[in-house]
């Protein structure tokens, strides 16, 4: 597979926000829109990784901002929305990328626990897409990329409030195109299969757990962080400018 990435111009310049950007796919979502020559602010929790990577991304000539956010706190998310756009300038690309797929026996899981796993899986999607929409409407247009899960599709147990509120995604997705459309903003899902994260490595990756899966995908391979971010370039370019209410599913061809 060739390592060279497409070139976007129309994503040069351009305000990029990633959520959950830090670690995982979304630092790959990061470092391929800075490498655009994007500017690309992301939130997270991890401070120590998240300023590590902006400090590199900026001392390889690109322009890359971390603001500290835990997007349970929907004030905290809209304060740096507000912040974001008098520091750097309205956002017209979102990447709805942060989750949690800690897992959950059926039986222990609480209704506050129920609404903990929408808070940090769905809930922050919505109101992200919320908050930039009247900056994306008065650019013009704009792009929203929300990240899905084939967990559910696959029929993956151990952990219903994750798989449910991933499903979800797909039907805001879907929903958030039709009121958004009429001010050209598209809003695109991208839905990983299996992706070699540290964190999936550190608690998931197995021997047998990786038979399993290449036994199941069409591609004799793992899927990687690179594999999503480059979809995820696309998707929010004007190359994809037709494009909206639709899923993308990449995940090797897990049948
Ligand atoms: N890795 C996979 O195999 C896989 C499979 C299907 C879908 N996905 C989806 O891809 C996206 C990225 O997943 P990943 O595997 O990179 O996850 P990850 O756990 O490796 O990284 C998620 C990032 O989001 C941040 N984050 C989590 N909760 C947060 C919060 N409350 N506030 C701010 N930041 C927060 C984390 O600190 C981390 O940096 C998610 O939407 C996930 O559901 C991943």
């Amino acid at each position: 597979m060739a390592d060279a990435i497409a070139s976007y111009p129309s994503l040069k310049d351009r305000v990029v926000l990633v959520t959950g950007g830090g670690s995982g796919i979304g630092e790959e979502i990061v470092r391929q829109f800075a490498r655009q020559g994007a500017r690309v602010a992301f939130l997270d929790v991890k401070v120590k990784e998240s300023e590590a990577l902006a400090e590199a991304l900026t001392a390889e000539g690109h322009s890359a901002k971390f603001y500290e956010c835990d997007l349970k706190d929907i004030t905290a998310l809209r304060a740096c929305v507000d912040k974001i756009r008098s520091d750097i300038g309205p956002v017209t690309v979102l990447v709805n990328n942060a989750a949690n797929d800690q897992r959950h026996a059926m039986q222990d899981v609480t209704p506050e626990y129920w609404d903990d796993r929408m808070a940090v899986n769905l809930r922050h999607q919505f109101f992200a897409a919320q908050a930039v929409a009247p900056d994306m409407a008065a650019a013009g247009g704009g792009a929203i990329v929300n990240l899905g899960s084939v967990s559910w599709m696959l029929g993956q147990g151990g952990m219903p409030a994750y798989t449910t509120a991933k499903s979800a995604v797909m039907g805001l997705t879907r929903s958030l195109a039709t009121d958004l459309g009429p001010d050209n903003i598209r809003v695109v899902c991208v839905v990983p299969g299996w992706v070699m994260t540290q964190r999936q490595i550190d608690n998931w990756v197995t021997p047998e757990a990786e038979a399993d899966m290449l036994k199941g995908q069409c591609l004799k391979r793992k899927i990687y962080p690179i594999d999503i971010a480059r979809p995820v370039l696309f998707f929010a370019s004007d190359e994809a400018g037709g494009c909206t209410a639709q899923s993308c599913v990449i995940d090797g061809g897990w049948l």
